[in-house]
């Protein structure tokens, strides 16, 4: 659609800046830089080891980067100078009435959940397995209450303010439970869910969370066809519906060349590609990444798309694990 193209050099929510991460000897990412478009839904692609989760985890907090600047911007549009005079204060972010820019790469896990408002998921689910399934999602909102309590006994009191915002908490757990159809499983333990239920309830318990940015590690992985459809309905309906902007790494090229709006794909911890489905689909570059052939050999496998004789194994729109 042109008038979502390229929303990611346009207005970018999150830019990623040279970003270096290295671990003793080896160079798990490499100056990496690429923007995530506000609105788009944008897919981190590239074969195993190739520094997907590593990006995500600099990008959460999770990491502290070894070099790099990762910008969020919340809210209107900023311009290069406001960033810099940020950068340069010292400061981890600058709030307005609007949003605010937050450098993630100064900020701790829990403060760019809590204040920037970028939530994630896991590869590996992390639900509380003992809690019913609405406790996670009121959990999830725990922050949120805290602060409505003004750090206090009002809560214990059941002031009205505080009354006012867990009334809300329970509203908002349950509408996000209608959306992932897991209202009748309420009450039932986390722990109790099937896997492709508890995967719908780990995006639930992050939108509980009223993020700007949606990361999702995987969110395909082990589901069935039908549940992999009912995934892309629910992503697309967070980007339309909430107008909330999802980063997503994911293997399943089925559900990543039909949701994405905007593709990069990372080799041994560089950027080789970036653009919509249809450019990266096709480009030599990637192909070859997911042959696994070496840069020399990257010509060639262009000739042979030409030729039509090499079939990209790769990136194609097919269901099932390519990694
Ligand atoms: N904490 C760590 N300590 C040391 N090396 C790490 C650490 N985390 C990641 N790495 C290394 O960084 C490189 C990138 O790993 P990463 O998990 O980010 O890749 P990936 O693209 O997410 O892979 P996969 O698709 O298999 O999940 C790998 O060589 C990995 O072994």
């Amino acid at each position: 659609m042109a008038s979502t193209a390229q929303r990611w050099t346009r207005d970018p929510i999150l830019s990623v800046q040279h970003l270096t991460m290295r671990f003793g000897g080896l160079v798990a990412i490499d100056d990496l830089s690429f923007n995530v478009g506000r609105g788009d839904i944008t897919a981190l692609i590239g074969p195993n080891g190739a520094g997907k989760t590593t990006v995500f985890n600099c990008v959460t907090g999770f990491y502290r980067p070894t070099e790099g600047r990762i910008v969020f911007n919340r809210g209107a549009a900023r311009s290069d100078h406001e960033v810099e005079t940020l950068t340069k204060s010292g400061r981890q972010y600058q709030e307005s009435q609007d949003g605010g820019i937050y450098l993630l790469e100064r900020m701790s896990d829990f403060r760019i959940t809590a204040t920037a408002g970028v939530a994630r998921t896991f590869q590996n689910i992390r639900l509380f397995g003992g809690m019913t399934v609405l406790e996670n999602l009121l959990v999830a909102q725990h922050n949120e209450l805290m602060r409505a309590s003004g750090f206090s006994i009002a809560g214990l009191l059941g002031l009205p303010g505080y009354r006012r915002k867990a009334a809300e908490a329970k509203d908002r757990a349950i509408d996000w439970l209608e959306r992932t159809a897991l209202l009748d499983r309420a009450d039932d333990p986390a722990a109790d869910l099937a896997y492709g239920d508890q995967r719908r309830l780990e995006i639930a318990r992050a939108m509980c969370t009223n993020p700007g940015l949606l990361c999702l590690d995987e969110p395909a992985a082990g589901l069935n066809p039908r549940e992999s459809t009912e995934l892309n309905e629910l992503l697309r309906s967070i980007r339309d519906k909430d107008g909330v902007s999802i980063l997503l790494i994911e293997h399943d090229m089925g559900v990543v060349m039909e949701i994405s709006d905007h593709i990069v794909v990372l080799d041994y911890g560089r950027k080789i590609a970036d653009g919509d489905a249809a450019s990266v689909r096709s480009d030599p570059k990637v192909i070859a990444a997911y042959l696994g052939v070496d840069d020399e050999e990257v010509d060639e496998v262009e000739e042979d798309l030409q030729a039509g004789t090499v079939k990209p194994t790769g990136p194609q729109p097919t269901q099932g694990g390519m990694a």
